[in-house]
């Protein structure tokens, strides 16, 4: 099997001699052979190994012995072992998020800082075939998007230097004779079979089907993914290059001319599309689905030369000819509008300026000024919602702890009438008026009781 690593990593250049790497070992097989061929690998390629271990605190004392068993293992084994305990369940509560995707946001988080610490310049994950092979068709059967078809990548950047995954050369099975001819006894966590049914419908009763037309599924299925990428690179590259021909920016709004973008190959539309909304929103919003795609693709063919389209967060498509403009500022605020502010995210605001959240872990010290705000998720209740001023709205004050009507505020800051009906308002899910970005901070913002998590907002430039 080391053979076959090495060769992987050799083809697709994953680790560059005399580095800093990371390896997230939770204890299980994967991880636990990817860090013994690390391990074996360690000489030869001048590596620095540093494993950092997450304790989801989800199982008690058996998942405390998972930490204790890899930090044995590391002792032993004189690597260098960074582990941490964190009550995934009440970041979990808090956010109001699903236990795997809060587990997975905070092993991140511990990745991206021992990144940090350390330098590093990888960060290795026991990925393996069969991980690939189950992914790719499951997004075939429930559907995905071209570059979600490629499956798990190889390398993709992360903190500042790149997320590896070199068992991807090799299948579950040959992780499992490895541990046993090397005599590694890894943890098993029970609730990994439960964790992910269609995932474990897919290993039990999908991929031996499949195996058994072919054994070394697992190659085909990673050589797959590589060209599915290599494609998928290539094509959004053209992509972005055909969508400069074909656009024009207008007072920050987009406007797309309809005959020469409809002249482009079907699947450079396509992309273009994605990455005209990827400029617009500075990144994919979470209510974005390949639907909205189809729509705007429907708008520009119709032989209808005027019409318009509601997208996420207020952006609006609006055909007219030969045209088609995109923008945030179409509604008029007078009208107001109301949105939910996810977190993380960043969320475009009709009055051209965005807001964008996120999530610390400790409390963001020297973020000063009224552009930034920050607040403890445990004392307010969320949702966020981002919202136009009403009538009688009042905000309770930091310092005095008073109440101060926000039209006083409007006034004072000599904001013009015009701009107050679209200025945003920041509120909880209970109605309490927390921020008036650019402008007024309430009592509610956090001060630093230590460990977070916070929420840190900014207040920004559309194009910033
Ligand atoms: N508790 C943990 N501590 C450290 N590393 C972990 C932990 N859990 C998982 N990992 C790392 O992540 C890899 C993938 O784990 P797993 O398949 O459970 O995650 P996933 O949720 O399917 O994928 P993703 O890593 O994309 O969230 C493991 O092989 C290991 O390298």
């Amino acid at each position: 099997m080391i053979e076959k690593v090495r060769a992987f990593i050799d083809k697709h250049r994953l680790l560059a001699e005399g580095t800093t790497v990371i390896v997230g070992v939770s204890g299980g097989p994967d991880s636990l052979a990817l860090l013994h061929v690390l391990l074996s690998l360690r000489g030869e390629r001048k590596l620095r190994l540093v494993a950092a271990h997450v304790d989801h605190m989800f199982r008690g004392r058996e998942s405390e012995e998972d930490m204790e068993f890899v930090k044995h293992f590391c002792a032993q084994h004189r690597i260098v072992c960074e582990a941490a305990q964190i009550d995934v369940r009440a970041f979990q509560r808090r956010m109001g998020m699903g236990a795997q995707e809060a587990a997975r946001r905070c092993r991140y988080d511990f990745f991206a800082k021992m990144m940090e610490k350390h330098r590093a310049q990888y960060l290795a994950l026991g990925h393996h075939g069969d991980d690939q092979v189950e992914t790719i068709l499951m997004r075939l059967v429930r559907g995905s998007t071209s570059k979600g078809y490629a499956g798990i990548p190889v390398k993709r950047p992360f903190q500042g230097g790149d997320l590896i995954r070199p068992l991807l050369a090799v299948s579950r099975a040959e992780i499992e004779d490895y541990c046993a001819k090397e005599g590694l006894a890894p943890r098993r966590d029970p609730s990994n079979e439960k964790d992910d049914y269609t995932r474990n419908r897919f290993r039990h009763h999908i991929i031996p089907l499949l195996r058994q037309e072919n054994p070394r599924l697992h190659e085909r299925f990673q050589q797959y993914s590589e060209m599915m990428a290599e494609d998928e690179r290539f094509l959004e590259e053209l992509a972005s290059e055909a969508l400069n021909k074909v656009m024009e920016n207008e007072l920050g709004d987009v406007v797309l001319r309809i005959g020469p973008f409809l002249a482009l190959p079907r699947p450079l539309q396509r992309r273009a599309l994605q990455e005209l909304l990827l400029r617009l929103y500075g990144g994919v919003p979470p209510a974005l689905t390949s639907v909205h795609i189809h729509h705007i693709l429907m708008l520009c063919e119709s032989g209808q030369p005027s019409g318009t389209l509601d997208l996420p967060q207020g952006l609006q498509a609006v055909r007219s000819y030969d045209r088609c403009l995109f923008t945030f500022g179409q509604k008029p605020c007078g009208k107001g509008y109301r949105f939910e502010l996810p977190v993380p995210a960043r969320l475009p605001l009709p009055n051209g300026r965005a807001i964008v959240s996120e999530f610390r872990e400790h409390y963001p010290g020297k973020q000063a000024g009224k552009d930034v705000f920050i607040i403890d998720p445990a004392s307010i209740a969320l949702p966020l919602y981002v919202r136009t001023r009403r009538h009688g709205d009042r905000m309770v004050l930091k310092g005095t702890g008073g109440t101060k009507k926000l039209k006083e505020i409007f006034i004072e800051a000599k904001v013009p009438r015009m701009e107050r009906d679209c200025w945003p308002v920041v509120e909880d899910a209970d109605g309490r008026v927390l921020w008036v970005p650019g402008l007024k901070k309430s009592a509610f913002e956090a001060k630093n009781q230590g460990k977070g998590p916070y929420i840190l907002l900014h207040y920004q430039a559309m194009n910033s």
